[in-house]
């Protein structure tokens, strides 16, 4: 669990603060780096004799590798250094690395050698950082999947070269790190998509600098101290009004599941009553694993919740049309997911009521859900994922959650989040029906948008991983074991407020 929030800046974002600092920096920062970078591969080649390989860039980044390099000769260590490239066409600063590493007695080889008898302690990926401009071919191509094939521990200085540190998105080819040491702050890129299979454990290595104090950050890592001030142990005069009623709207035929299964993850986040409300005449009229839950039509539940979530199951059909309509001009907060989603996409007049509500809401869309919305492809939206929720965001005037791997909460002032808890055995049908559930019951209990949508997510997958430490998954993880997880670690979070977790700076 991370309990401390981190910035996260966009590469343009990170280059403001480094120019900012940059001319007065001592020591400068491509010191700082390639030291930071060293101490990290101690850590890594412990119990791990012979040399390491590290393969530098036309960079900066590369830059950073001859630091590297030069702290472990003069450390006694044996270095292989590979670099393809003229020397003198370095940027300033990599050439002086270049020159101290040379000045030091260090060489280059200009193409990757044979690993030794016993392999390389740790191979250091020193090729391209956050100045990647184009998909990798060629020779770096060829170098890069030489390099992922060697076995032992891998380390990426700042990102895995042929990794978009914007957008997660592989260029070509791209270094599988199992660890990457990053600097100043963390990138989009490396928390979505393609790029956590790509960093492996990432840690930062922030220069001694104070990122957000140089540059307010608009983007955050969504942590516990986000959201836990509100909640609250429960007092002991209580009663199930003092928690809302969440109304569950979906379930038509052949779907009812999904409606059922959001009612439940209402329920265990502590909704005080939920009803559920079916399309489907024949659905059932209990639920026999959640009796507690409240099942009627569909039609006859809306006015019951303080909020509604509004899509599991729901179907496309004129009722389904005419419900959500219904919603759209109800005064109860609204999350939107799967079938409502998708009505908003196809049905201008219902998109434009969305558009005009004034009550809070929230979109919960996965890729394909989001593609509909903006009329663009799913290959598009995950092109750029960060840019995609904020664009729904402000279109929509509400939150957004995208959905998939590095989940992005959007805003419609431009301010994001991005979650960093779940697994890949939430890639399975319900888990998102059980997060509707989960936001509807948070937001049933009065928790205000920013904070129901991040514990809610947040949430969701923490109970995720939960079930992995139990050995339940990935494969195979049924979104039906999410609810009694998430009350677990719910009641653990408001017994122990602040869990212990990584240093760093507070969220403001
Ligand atoms: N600035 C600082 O203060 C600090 C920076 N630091 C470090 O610097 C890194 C950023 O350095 P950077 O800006 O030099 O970019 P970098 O990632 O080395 O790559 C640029 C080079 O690659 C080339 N190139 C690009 N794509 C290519 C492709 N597909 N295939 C082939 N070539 C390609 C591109 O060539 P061009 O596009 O100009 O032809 C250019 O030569 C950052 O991640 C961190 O590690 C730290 O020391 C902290 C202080
Ligand atoms: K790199």
């Amino acid at each position: 669990m991370h309990n401390c929030c981190q910035p996260i800046y966009p590469v343009a974002g990170i280059r403001t603060i480094e120019h900012a600092v940059m001319p007065t920096a001592q020591p400068p920062l491509m010191e700082r780096a390639g030291r930071a970078s060293a101490e990290e591969a101690v850590r890594l080649m412990i119990d791990r004799p012979g040399p390491l390989l590290i393969a530098c860039g036309p960079g900066n980044n590369g830059g950073d590798g001859f630091v590297m390099a030069r702290h472990f000769m003069q450390a006694g260590r044996e270095v292989v250094v590979a670099f393809a490239s003229n020397p003198d066409q370095l940027p300033v600063d990599a050439h002086k690395a270049y020159t101290a590493w040379t000045d030091a007695g260090g060489q280059t080889l200009s193409d990757l050698p044979a690993p030794p008898p016993g392999g390389w302690a740790l191979v250091v990926d020193a090729l391209f950082g956050i100045g990647l401009r184009r998909p990798i071919e060629g020779r770096y191509a060829d170098w890069i999947r030489s390099l992922n094939a060697l076995p032992g521990p891998r380390m990426s200085i700042d990102v895995p070269s042929g990794l978009c540190a914007d957008t997660g998105r592989v260029l070509g080819i791209a270094f599988e790190a199992t660890h990457t040491v990053t600097f100043i702050a963390l990138k989009p890129g490396q928390l979505t998509l393609d790029g956590p299979d790509h960093c492996g454990e990432i840690v930062l290595k922030r220069l001694d600098l104070d990122a957000n104090g140089q540059l307010p950050a608009q983007g955050w890592e969504v942590c516990t101290k986000l959201f836990m001030h509100a909640l609250h142990p429960r007092k002991l005069n209580t009663h199930k009004g003092n928690f809302g009623d969440a109304v569950i709207v979906g379930g038509a035929p052949g779907m009812c599941g999904a409606a059922l299964l959001a009612g439940r993850a209402a329920l265990r986040v502590g909704a005080g009553r939920v009803f559920v409300g079916l399309l489907d005449d024949r659905g059932p009229a209990v639920d026999q694993v959640q009796p507690e839950l409240m099942i009627r039509r569909a039609e006859h539940a809306l006015a019951d919740g303080n909020a509604i979530a509004i899509g599991p199951g729901l179907g496309r059909d004129a009722a389904a049309s005419a419900l959500l309509e219904r919603a759209l001009h109800s005064s109860a907060t609204l999350v939107l997911d799967a079938d409502a989603l998708n009505l908003l996409g196809s049905d201008p007049r219902l998109a434009q009521q969305a558009r005009e509500r004034e009550a809070p809401m929230v979109l919960t869309p996965h890729p394909g859900e989001a593609a509909r919305l903006l009329g663009i492809s799913t290959d598009e939206i995950q092109a750029d994922r960060l840019k995609s929720a904020l664009a729904l965001a402000r279109h929509f005037d509400s939150h957004v959650v995208l959905k998939g791997c590095g989940s992005f909460i959007a805003r419609p002032d431009g301010q994001w989040r991005i979650n960093r808890t779940g697994n890949p055995g939430m890639a399975s049908a319900g888990m998102g029906d059980v997060l509707t559930g989960l936001l509807g019951g948070l937001l049933a209990q009065g928790l205000n948008m920013d904070d129901a949508v991040a514990a809610g997510v947040h949430l969701h997958g923490a109970a995720a991983d939960l079930l992995l430490t139990r050995g339940i998954g990935p494969i195979g993880m049924g979104a039906a074991e999410l609810p009694d997880a998430v009350r677990q670690i719910l009641n653990q979070w408001v017994a122990t407020p602040h869990p212990p977790g990584r240093g760093g700076p507070a969220h403001p």
